[in-house]
């Protein structure tokens, strides 16, 4: 890709996607520009992968042609203030906040600029991310295949309608972090059982993995999945009976809607 990327924020999520378009080398490093609000951050990801140090917001404004906003969503208001005056219409801004919409971030721009609503995840990091995408009036086909490519770069991207943004936001934005206290508590009870720590993390993780695969590329309804693993009379059946009377899918659906209730509010 010969454009330039640039990213305004160095979080967690910058830092993934930028693992992520470095590793697959869509992109040359030389042509990411990052800026935060400290430095420090910014050193460690030029040392790492090479990008350039941006002085400022303004300056990754000035020089993308695709301008990240991976600052939280308080952040959005006055950052965008900041640079409204430096973007082109050739330039397209992708917001990737959670609960931030294309409309209301249209206005904050007192103009129709080209502009994108990706809703990522931390895994783009090893090229198995999840990238949800909408995309405003102005994008044109060029455009979205330009944005496309890069989220496909690092995992796959889904074009949905925006009005379920916040869902894919619960759903795939958040829930590796569900995932990840999943595999915790797997390996925790694994080490209650005298199995090391480090193997309990590769063979609960490799489970959780394994499964996902086998939904994806099987096709099949994961009750059947899970029913082929129920011996009769055996001691999955055991497990699974127990994670219902603990509220296991319960549970689930409280933490979407936790997350949506707080999407709800603008964050
Ligand atoms: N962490 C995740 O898994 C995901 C995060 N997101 C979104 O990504 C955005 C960033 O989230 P995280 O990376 O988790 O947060 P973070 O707190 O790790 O990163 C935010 C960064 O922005 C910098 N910053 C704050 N104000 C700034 C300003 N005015 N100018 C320049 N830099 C400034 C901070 O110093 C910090 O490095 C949020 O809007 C979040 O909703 C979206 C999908 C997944
Ligand atoms: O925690 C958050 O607000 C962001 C949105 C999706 C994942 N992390």
């Amino acid at each position: 890709m010969n454009r330039k990327v640039g990213f305004i924020g160095s979080g967690n999520m910058a830092k993934a996607m930028i693992g992520g378009l470095v590793e697959s080398k869509i992109i040359n490093p030389a042509n990411i520009f990052v800026s935060n609000r400290t430095i420090t951050k910014l050193v460690e990801l030029h040392e790492t992968y090479g990008i350039q140090i941006a002085e400022s917001n303004v300056e990754v404004a000035k020089k993308c042609d695709i301008i990240i906003l991976s600052i939280t969503p308080d952040q959005y208001e006055s950052v965008i203030d900041e640079i409204k005056e430096e973007i082109q219409e050739e330039q397209i801004i992708v917001l990737i906040a959670g609960g931030q919409s294309i409309a209301a971030n249209e206005e904050r721009f007192e103009r129709q600029v080209k502009m994108a609503k990706a809703m990522p995840n931390t895994p783009v990091l090893v090229g198995e991310g999840l990238t949800a995408l909408s995309f405003n009036a102005v994008m044109t086909e060029e455009d979205k295949q330009t944005i496309i490519n890069l989220c496909e770069s690092f995992g796959k991207a889904e074009v949905i309608d925006e009005s379920l943004m916040d869902t894919a936001s619960a759903v795939g934005g958040s829930s590796p972090a569900f995932i990840y206290m999943y595999i915790e508590a797997l390996a925790d009870a694994a080490v209650l059982y005298g199995m090391p720590r480090e193997k309990a993390y590769t063979i609960a993780s490799q489970a959780v993995l394994g499964s996902a695969k086998m939904v994806l590329e099987t096709g099949e309804h994961p009750a059947k999945l899970k029913d082929d693993v129920c011996s009769p009379g055996g001691t999955t059946i055991q497990s699974v009976a127990a994670l219902e009377d603990s509220g296991f899918r319960s549970a689930v659906h409280q933490a979407i809607h936790a997350n949506m209730a707080k999407l709800g509010e603008g964050q």
